[in-house]
């Protein structure tokens, strides 16, 4: 009955730790009062537990949740539970919907799963083993979600006729992928390297080994069947060898997005700070203008303008130039180019190309002497996110809300994106960071400096991406697609924590991934958040789930991160009409007058 369902969430606050307060208690009553529980029409079972986001902390203990022998949801996602799944719960026969996501669960699921289960969600966890073979016999399974955990071996069989959703991407999963699987996108998939099959590419096929083959087949191998074989390997060696040559000349061909140059060696001093200061004479008008730019002003009347200095990058001085009629432009004045005319050219063409994207700060012209590189780019007015969220840190500060750093990091993301899918797999954005971030006046995050580090593609002494270089570019001094997943993870890290990156006038560099872990890891995670965002009730879920995706994009190894467009997709899914049902649900939860808090 109603009692003995109390007892059992009682014993389970009582021993799992929880940052937000629960208001159960036994002189209030369950079905009315308490926070997250939902129970039958009579009263007399709990049906429902929602409580997403809670803090709760540390392993769920057995004969707690797992005693509620008429729950149908449980909704724990995005605390910081660990330790097993225990088996009492996810075998609970009247369970339907188990939300886990978000959590640091670890080591095998059950195998006893509810028969009556059709939502499964158990992503971003640390499960490993196998993915039990049971799941078949889920009849009533709609939805199973396992992205982001350690889960090896095969994917079963799961020839479920519901079965509408499935994610296993992001594991350590192995084999080919069941015939009927194969319908559901590459997506779904991604993320296991040695997962093969339709949609994946395809599996290799194994070598002829002699070994395994019954002895007899090899005796009858007639001289014709040896001449066909070896007729067979001529022409496959010619045929790759085809295809290697014409690889190689569509690489050359394609070569204007990896630009290697060399770079010169900077000026010891900069003769003016004039941006003009290197513009040959009799070149005045040979500004290059990029296709849809609608400026109308030549370099004369740029050289004329009122310039400010706005700030010495890695590049080189970045300009703020005022013209005639109320223009308003930046040129970047970029040095230690060591590029030819014609390659340059081609260049800016591709870069003018690829950077076409309402998430990129548009380019409008550029300037190529000897003397003299310049870049010329729209003026945006609100600044950068490293401005925004570092400067004026005192008093009379306008606090930057969480709205408004979920849709800088949406545009960010969706303007790297872009760049990887339309520049291809060579072309990277190479030097992602908060003071590349460009605002709109609506606070859409813009991307900036696209194309600048191919052209600069021999690091200075200090990279130049210091605080923001994942590991292997260090080493490597390669920028590649999934290093700037990395500088956009730490970018993630810094919007959540309100923490530079980048060392400050005597301060060490902070290693921001590196602390944040070791805060989660503590399980301190609630300490992580920029005390400004703790003012905003209810997001802490969101953030979790951010934290999260952060996380995952500055896993150390390079592979294990998230494409830039599967990180879209997760920050657009924070806002998924699933988490509205459950901030809904926690609306609900609000007007029973419940004490909930953020810590
Ligand atoms: N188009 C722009 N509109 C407004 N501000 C800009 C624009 N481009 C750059 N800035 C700002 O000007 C300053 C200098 O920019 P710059 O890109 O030269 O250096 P950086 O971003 O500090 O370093 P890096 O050269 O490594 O990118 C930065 O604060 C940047 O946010």
């Amino acid at each position: 009955d109603i009692s003995s369902d109390a007892q059992s969430l009682l014993q389970f606050a009582s021993s799992v730790p929880h940052v937000r307060q629960l208001n159960w208690n036994s002189t209030i009553p369950i079905c009315k009062s308490w926070v997250g529980i939902t129970c039958n029409n009579e009263g007399t079972k709990v049906i429902a537990i929602h409580l997403p986001g809670h803090g709760l902390f540390g392993p769920i203990p057995p004969n707690t949740i797992g005693k509620l022998d008429s729950l149908r949801i449980l909704s724990l996602r995005s605390n910081f539970l660990n330790g097993s799944l225990p088996t009492d719960i996810i075998s609970i026969p009247s369970l339907q919907f188990l939300y886990l996501e978000n959590n640091n669960f670890s080591g095998e699921i059950p195998l006893s799963v509810s028969p009556q289960i059709t939502n499964l969600d158990l992503s971003f966890n640390s499960f490993t083993g196998n993915i039990p073979e049971t799941l078949k016999n889920l009849t009533r399974l709609t939805s199973l979600n396992l992205q982001f955990n350690s889960f090896s071996g095969s994917v079963p069989d799961l020839n479920i006729t519901r079965l509408r959703l499935l994610n296993v991407s992001h594991n350590q999963l192995n084999g080919s992928i069941p015939s009927s699987l194969q319908t559901f996108p590459l997506s779904s998939f991604s993320g296991n390297e040695l997962l093969c099959g339709p949609p994946l590419n395809p599996c290799p096929v194994p070598p002829p080994s002699m070994a395994l083959r019954p002895k007899k087949h090899t005796k009858k191998l007639t001289t014709g069947a040896i001449l066909a074989i070896a007729i067979g390997s001529f022409l496959l060696i010619l045929l790759l060898g085809i295809l290697l040559f014409c690889f190689l000349k569509k690489k050359d061909r394609d070569s204007v997005g990896e630009l290697t140059i060399k770079a010169v060696p900077p000026g010891k001093n900069e003769k003016s700070d004039d941006f003009g200061s290197g513009v040959q004479a009799g070149e005045k008008n040979k500004l290059v203008f990029f296709e849809g730019s609608n400026y109308n002003f030549d370099l004369e009347d740029l050289l004329r303008a009122s310039a400010e200095v706005l700030g010495k990058g890695s590049y080189g001085t970045a300009y703020k130039a005022i013209l005639d009629e109320g223009t308003i432009v930046v040129v970047k004045r970029v040095r230690e180019v060591g590029v030819a005319k014609k390659e340059f050219d081609q260049h800016m063409e591709f870069v003018g190309r690829v950077g076409r994207h309402p998430n990129i700060v548009p380019l409008c012209a550029y300037y190529y002497s000897k003397d003299e590189k310049l870049l010329v780019y729209e003026y945006m007015v609100t600044g950068s996110l490293s401005s925004l969220l570092h400067g004026n840190r005192g008093i009379g500060r306008t606090p930057l809300d969480w709205e408004t750093r979920v849709k800088i990091s949406l545009g960010a993301a969706k303007g790297i994106s872009h760049i990887h899918s339309e520049g291809g797999a060579k072309f990277t954005h190479g030097n992602i960071k908060s003071s590349n971030i460009l605002l709109t006046t609506d606070f859409d995050g813009c991307v900036s400096d696209l194309g600048l580090a191919p052209l600069i593609n021999v690091l200075p002494t200090k990279p130049r991406c210091i605080g923001y270089c994942a590991p292997e570019v260090i080493e490597t001094r390669k920028f590649t697609h999934k290093s700037d997943v990395y500088s956009f993870g730490v970018l993630l890290l810094e919007l959540l924590t309100g923490k530079s990156p980048l060392p400050s006038g005597h301060e060490e560099v902070v290693d921001l991934p590196r602390w944040v872990r070791s805060v989660v890891r503590e399980e301190w995670t609630a300490e992580v958040f920029d005390e400004e965002l703790m003012r905003y009730p209810h997001v802490e879920e969101e953030m979790v789930q951010m934290l999260q995706i952060g996380l995952a994009c500055v896993t150390r190894v390079p592979d294990n991160r998230p494409s830039m467009e599967e990180v879209v997709k997760m920050i657009v899914d924070l806002r998924s009409s699933d988490s509205s049902e459950h901030r809904g649900s926690s609306e609900d939860n609000r007007s029973k007058g419940s004490n909930v808090q953020t810590p």
